[in-house]
């Protein structure tokens, strides 16, 4: 039985606690090995197939009616995860399982996770953004996890994060390589990717709390 024929996941503790207490401490954690590599190529396969099927589509900013393409704000292209490979399926048990040691630790009340693919070809970035408002905090966490094998020291595409409070402080310059994975909380941390040189492959996710305004339930996505 090889590895990924199992959706049994074994992560190591000290790694957890860094993630809690980064998230705490400063609203943010970054750190590598936390996916293993075998998983992390299988992601990147099933990634290569979807766009060779033309399955991904340019990514939008704003959501419902405000939903519109700017590339001069994101580059990117993307596909929903939808369980319909074992990798995505053992990645999507792996983040539920985060999210119920997140919760245990944070009584954060995080309900479900969405994520997707995203590809950037070279010369595309993503403007420094929040992923989600105060008060329409409906994104709680953010995490991305990289796709790329040995990404070169010049190959650009890093994410750079912010202070929360000097909001124009870069705190972080995490390069997206393969089994870095990144969280941060949604509301609080500003952060951007710079122009990548190569293209450049990840799954950026959202823990979710079902968060309801006025009686409207905020949508998914
Ligand atoms: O890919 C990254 O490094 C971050 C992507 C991002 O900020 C987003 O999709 O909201
Ligand atoms: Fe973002």
């Amino acid at each position: 039985m090889t590895p990924t024929d199992s959706l049994e996941t074994h992560r190591d503790e000290s790694q957890l606690s860094a993630l809690i207490d980064g998230l705490v401490a400063r609203g943010w954690y970054a750190g590598t090995g936390f996916i293993d590599a075998g998983l992390c190529r299988e992601l990147h396969a099933d990634l290569a197939g979807l766009r060779a099927r033309d399955a991904l589509q340019e990514a939008a900013i704003g959501r419902g009616d405000e939903r519109t393409l700017r590339r001069d704000i994101r580059g990117d292209a993307i596909h929903w995860l939808d369980r319909e490979s074992l990798a995505q399926r053992r990645y999507l048990a792996l983040m539920a399982e985060l999210q119920q040691q997140i919760n245990v630790a944070l009584y954060l009340g995080l309900f479900e996770f969405e994520a997707h693919f995203a590809h950037y070809p070279p010369g595309a970035f993503y403007r420094k953004h929040y992923d989600s408002f105060r008060g329409r905090a409906n994104r709680v966490i953010s995490t991305v996890l990289y796709l790329n094998e040995a990404w070169p020291a010049d190959g650009g595409g890093e994410m750079a994060l912010f202070d929360e409070v000097e909001t124009e402080r870069e705190v972080a310059r995490i390069a997206p390589e393969a089994g870095t994975f990144a969280c941060f909380l949604s509301d609080r941390i500003p952060h951007e990717v710079l122009p990548t040189r190569q293209p450049r492959v990840s799954i950026a996710g959202w823990f979710r709390r079902n968060a309801s305004l006025g009686g409207v339930v905020d949508p998914a996505r």
